[in-house]
């Protein structure tokens, strides 16, 4: 049996030092500010891509016009990853198998190979780098919202002998309290709603307990779901 071990190290604070400078730690903060200011605005552009490309627009998710200076409500998050050099890649695994809780992660992977995403009928399937370029990983919220249109990716990340990976993930959500389920428009008696609404920070303490069957719990059962059309 092969054994394998996580071996990534996670940061979610703006900026970690073995030894810091004052200075350093000034810069660094500054420069994750900046960081997450760019990030939100990608996303509220990003998603308002996404809706229209399923025929929606603000009016169906409301959410999205609320004002966003109530930030302690509307909190993101940035995730620095380090996977350090492993001297046995095939014994330990970066960051294992998961589904982002998100609505949207854009990640940036820096400049070396580790990400990896699942397809169906064929299995894990690399994702290089490409210089210049950020990668979006479809969350579990945008599966629910989308009721299914947009799938969930089940993404790992992989550790190597000769390189120190390091990625940033900037996890794109909704207000806290505000129940996610599919807007009307994508509902109808063929496409009943896939999943029962559910909060952000409900999902979060299904998927802290249950992990990657957490989409599975708040799953309707299709054939007794209620037909929801007006
Ligand atoms: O490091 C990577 O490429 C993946 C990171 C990731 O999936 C995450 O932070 O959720
Ligand atoms: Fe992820």
């Amino acid at each position: 049996m092969l054994l394998t071990i996580d071996y990534q190290i996670l940061v979610m604070l703006p900026c970690v030092y073995d030894h810091f400078d004052p200075e350093d730690a000034y810069s660094c903060s500054n420069v994750m500010e900046e960081y997450q200011k760019k990030m939100k605005g990608l996303c509220g552009k990003l998603i308002r891509l996404l809706l229209g490309s399923l025929g929606l627009d603000q009016e169906d998710v409301k959410w999205l016009n609320r004002p966003k200076k109530s930030g302690r409500n509307f909190p993101q998050v940035l995730q620095l990853n380090s996977y350090p050099v492993c001297p046995d890649p095939s014994r330990a695994m970066g960051l294992a198998p998961h589904t982002d809780s998100s609505i949207f992660t854009v990640l940036n992977q820096s400049n070396i190979s580790g990400l990896q995403v699942f397809k169906d009928g064929i299995g894990w399937v690399p994702v290089h780098p490409v210089p210049g370029a950020l990668v979006v990983n479809v969350g579990d919220l945008l599966h629910i919202l989308s009721n299914g249109r947009f799938k969930t990716a089940v993404h790992r990340a992989v550790v190597n002998e000769l390189y120190h990976r390091i990625s940033i993930a900037y996890f794109y959500s909704p207000p806290y309290d505000v129940k996610i389920s599919p807007p009307m428009k994508l509902i109808d008696q063929d496409h009943p709603p896939l999943y029962r609404p559910v909060t952000w920070k409900e999902y979060l303490g299904i998927k802290g307990t249950h992990f990657n069957r957490a989409l599975d719990l708040i799953r309707n059962d299709t054939d007794q779901a209620p037909y929801m059309h007006e």
